[in-house]
């Protein structure tokens, strides 16, 4: 029986900044966010640099590569605008996302495929920079193996698909987006990408999802953002961490599914 490797759990705190800019001040602020979510234990922070600037702001990312201690996760499009900050503020890692400014939020995953040319200038630069750079995608094979090509070496599954079928009861539809899943971690290891999953993942679909030996890594937001109403963000952190736990310890007592 082989140890799946630990899981890390990124937490996402741009919608401490939606609160925040719903009032136009300082408060809540999403630094404080982060380094409480650091104290109780995520292994990173990541927050979204949108073109609208809808909530996390130039100022935020600074101040959240200054300030924190733990490895700092940029999500941004892939525009010379988002670069040339991406560059300057020199993260742990970018997360290159799709965005339409109507959305409201990321509504699936980049087009890889499609998008290979305009990518790839990106993936050089950030890489060139010493950055850590991950594409945001579907599940989908041609997606996964056009990502492998283009030698980013991580891929994020977006998991919003899955995740709304299970909130909204639609078995069928959720038992698909999870073989996909299940499928597009397995393919994208085996093409020597290291494997992420996030969007919608609350504690339910982050349990289950820690059961999948290929996963090194959760970024989770809105619902953290959101039960920490109820419990604290710490609280919520913790019972998160407990949550990924469950699933990997699960994972261990199967013979063989860990070999990651
Ligand atoms: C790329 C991604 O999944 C997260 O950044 C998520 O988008 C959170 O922010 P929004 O809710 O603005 O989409
Ligand atoms: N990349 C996904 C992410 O950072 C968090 O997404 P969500 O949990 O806010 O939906």
């Amino acid at each position: 029986m082989t140890k799946a490797p630990p899981l890390r759990l990124g937490v996402n705190v741009d919608h401490v900044a939606t609160l925040r800019n719903a009032r136009g001040g300082a408060r809540p602020d999403p630094v404080r966010a982060a380094l409480t979510a650091i104290e109780a234990g995520a292994d990173g922070i990541t927050a979204h640099l949108r073109e609208d600037r809808r909530h996390i702001r130039d100022a935020d990312m600074a101040r959240l590569k200054a300030e924190i201690s733990k490895p700092l996760n940029f999500e941004m499009a892939a525009n010379d605008d988002m670069l040339r900050i991406a560059l300057v503020t020199k993260p742990h890692a970018v997360c290159l996302v799709p965005e339409r400014r109507e959305e409201l939020t990321t509504e699936g995953g980049l087009d890889v495929v499609g998008q290979h040319n305009v990518l790839k200038p990106f993936i050089a630069k950030l890489s060139d920079a010493g950055v850590r750079v991950s594409l945001f995608i579907a599940a989908d094979p041609r997606q996964i193996e056009m990502a492998a090509s283009l030698r980013a070496p991580v891929i994020e599954i977006h998991t919003g698909a899955w995740c709304d079928a299970v909130v909204d009861g639609h078995t069928a539809k959720a038992d698909a987006e999870w073989q996909r899943i299940v499928a597009g971690a397995r393919l994208a290891r085996s093409a020597g990408l290291e494997v992420h999953a996030g969007h919608g993942l609350d504690y339910a679909t982050s349990e289950k999802i820690a059961g999948l030996p290929e996963i090194a890594e959760l970024n989770i937001g809105y619902f953290m953002i959101g039960e920490a109403l109820f419990v604290g963000l710490a609280g919520t952190v913790r019972a998160m961490r407990a949550a990924m736990d469950r699933g990997r310890e699960r994972l261990a007592s199967q013979p063989d599914a860990g070999n990651a």
